[in-house]
């Protein structure tokens, strides 16, 4: 039989080509040019002499069929549903095992004839060896997915195929078997395919996850994804564990964590492969405990290999009860007032875990975090689930006192101790706080002189107020908060480091809201805090949720708190809408910041700023002058806007030398 010109001009190439006198086609991609040069040179294909479809007996085929009997058994739901979307679009579906021979096959019967000439049949071999440069067998080959299409192929007679395969690989990560969507006819372009690519690579994927559970049934199985939502469904990181975390076996992604963490973290001999535990952070309580959390039976966990936070549930063995989780090490105690303060983020997890440890010792604390993010919040909950919770907790803002006050209010002073002050003197806050704790809040901006002062105050636990002679014994526990790099200020000279090491008896850092795995949880209780203190019920619908979720959060849990409270004050119904937030929290205005409503700066008309140095102020401090000014000097008004505290807004103006009309320079 005569053959087409087209494939006479592809045997001609290619018998150059095995000729070595022409270079492979340049349009050809890598993984083409380097199959047909095995079959070339390695399997010694004559491209001549097309070949025809080799095809097995009947028993031969069953004794391939037997060897990958449970896959087919998996794997038949994923075959029929891939087939179910192709099947209108032309193609036939080949699953094959690792040597390339069809073991199950789906095709429309009016196209049989046509379907079994050109090898999409059961029992055809399309191990590359044979066949040629060819979708199954390449892939088999580089273990990767592919599209040959085409003029790819190697031989002749299949230049009218297009062909897709990607390989299926066992819990060890070698390829067992092959699943290729084929069609007789297609459009010319190579593009047309990119979509069959990605569906027979996700329905391997499927497959290769189905075997994987049912070959592990018997064994813990964590399931991880890095969104909560898809944990259940589709969670792509499979790890088959023993009770005592160690593990038995991993899925893809799962080995791609694992591989991960063996960079950053070599073992200390070549066999060793990590924990569960290690590769979470997690105890090994926390990971058999997490069919008890909460009420969709995941936990956020961070993963070591990269920081990442990881959603994982855990897939206990068929039919053995949930006494599984009674073998978990304890849990530390509940501690309700610290326990509410996050959902299942592990940064968060880790924080509270070390305040629940501290809560009962007097060692001073030192909480780090960006504004807004809970560092008063998580001091107080420290204070009330310690001992000391029936005495006072007193706050007291370093920030927002004038330097010239502090003092006075700090330590207190005795009558007539100076000029302006009461009568009868005044106790000061450290003495107000006897027997409970001192929380000073933005220690970073306490001056110099009262840092000594303060520092033998908690050397020889006993103040001396103003005008006294003899000090006065104080029993406190001291927690500071900063949102500043307190080691930055020591270098320059700006904080006492003997202060620092005895302020910072243990460091807690509070997360950033944006940086939260828990945001959920955060959004949900400050909703319902503000309907109780409102008496309101609203309820929180879907789009305002997300958009929540979505935000950036700038000044943290205070400006989700000012979006929520703002958002139920002007609703009209009873349900928070995306309409009734805050437009900076509806995706495309972006985060309210000092330096978004920068453009307020050359707001026409505005005078020419004004700073205590005489010095034009920063594009920030433009900003924020500008904003204050609109505001008529509202300190609280503008917070609000910027979603920052009160204190904050001042250390602002003093970083920035602004000065309110009629006011001394904030110092
Ligand atoms: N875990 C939480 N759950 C609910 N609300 C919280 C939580 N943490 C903080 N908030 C709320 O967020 C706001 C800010 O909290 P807080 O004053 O403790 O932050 P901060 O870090 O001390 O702020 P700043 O740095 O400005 O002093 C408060 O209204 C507080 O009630």
């Amino acid at each position: 039989m005569a053959l087409q010109p087209e494939k006479r001009q592809h045997i001609r190439t290619l018998m150059r080509l095995g000729e070595g006198r022409d270079a492979c086609p340049a349009e050809h991609r890598d993984v083409i040019r380097r199959s047909w040069q095995r079959c070339l040179g390695e399997y010694r294909l004559d491209p001549c002499h097309p070949r025809p479809v080799r095809v097995l007996t009947q028993q031969a085929l069953r004794d391939h069929q037997e060897s990958v009997d449970e896959l087919l058994h998996v794997a038949r739901a994923g075959v029929d549903r891939l087939y179910g979307q192709v099947a209108r679009l032309g193609y036939a579906l080949l699953l094959t095992d690792q040597r390339g021979i069809t073991v199950a096959f789906r095709g429309q019967s009016e196209q049989d004839r046509a379907l079994r000439r050109a090898g999409l049949y059961l029992g055809a071999d399309w191990n590359e060896r044979h066949a040629g440069t060819c979708a199954v067998g390449t892939c088999l080959h580089d273990g990767q997915a592919i599209t040959c299409h085409q003029g790819e192929h190697f031989d002749a007679t299949h230049i009218d195929l297009t062909c897709t395969a990607a390989p299926i690989t066992d819990p060890q990560g070698r390829v067992m078997a092959v699943l290729d969507i084929s069609a007789l006819q297609s459009p010319r372009s190579h593009e047309s395919q990119t979509f069959a690519l990605s569906l027979v690579n996700l329905h391997a994927r499927m497959i290769e996850d189905a075997y994987f559970l049912h070959r592990y049934r018997d064994s813990l199985i964590l399931r991880f994804d890095s969104a909560r939502e898809f944990v259940h469904l589709n969670g792509r990181g499979l790890i088959a564990i023993e009770e005592d975390g160690s593990l038995i076996a991993a899925n893809h992604e799962g080995r791609a964590l694992i591989d991960a963490h063996l960079r950053r973290w070599p073992p200390w001999s070549a066999a060793c492969l990590p924990g569960a535990t290690q590769l979470f952070d997690a105890e090994l309580g926390d990971l058999l405990g997490i069919p008890a959390a909460g009420e969709d039976q995941i936990r956020a966990f961070r993963a070591r290999a990269n920081d990442a936070t990881c959603f994982v549930t855990l897939l206990e063995p068929r039919g053995r009860p949930r006494k599984a989780t009674t073998t978990a090490a304890p849990r530390d105690a509940s501690v309700p007032a610290l326990d509410r303060l996050a959902g299942d983020d592990p940064a968060m997890h880790r924080l509270l875990k070390l305040a629940r440890r501290l809560r009962n010792e007097t060692v001073s604390v030192l909480i780090h975090g960006e504004t807004g993010t809970g560092k008063e919040v998580l001091a107080r909950a420290l204070h009330d689930s310690g001992p000391r919770a029936q005495a006072p907790f007193v706050a007291v803002n370093c920030a927002a006192i004038p330097e010239a006050l502090i003092e006075s209010e700090l330590f207190g002073y005795l009558p007539g101790a100076f000029t302006g002050g009461r009568p009868k003197g005044m106790r000061g806050l450290i003495q107000q706080a006897d027997g409970g704790t001192l929380f000073l809040d933005e220690i970073g901006d306490m001056p110099l002189t009262l840092q000594t002062r303060l520092l033998r105050v908690l050397a020889e636990r006993e103040v001396m107020p103003l005008g006294a002679e003899t000090p006065v014994k104080v029993d406190i526990r001291v927690v500071t908060a900063t949102h500043r790099d307190v080691t930055e200020l020591i270098r320059a000279g700006d904080f006492r480091e003997d202060l620092y090491y005895r302020l910072n008896g243990a460091e807690l850092h509070l997360p950033a809201l944006r940086e939260r795995a828990d945001r959920h949880y955060v959004i949900r209780r400050v909703h319902d805090e503000l309907q109780a203190e409102r008496g309101q019920s609203h309820h929180l619908r879907a789009d305002a949720m997300s958009a929540l979720l979505a935000h950036d959060w700038p000044g943290n849990i205070r400006q989700l708190r000012n979006a929520l409270a703002f958002a139920m004050a002007t609703a009209e119904g009873d349900e928070i809408t995306l309409h009734d937030l805050p437009e900076t929290c509806h995706g495309a205005a972006g985060p309210t910041t000092l330096t978004a409503p920068a453009s307020l700066g050359s707001a026409p008309g505005s005078a020419s700023p004004s700073t205590s140095a005489g010095a034009p102020p920063s594009a920030d401090g433009q900003a924020l002058l500008e904003l204050l000014r609109r505001s008529a000097w509202n300190i609280s008004q503008v917070a609000r806007q910027l979603g920052v505290s009160r204190p904050t807004v001042y250390r602002r103006m003093r970083r920035h030398g602004l000065v309110a009309p009629n006011h001394q320079p904030v110092s």
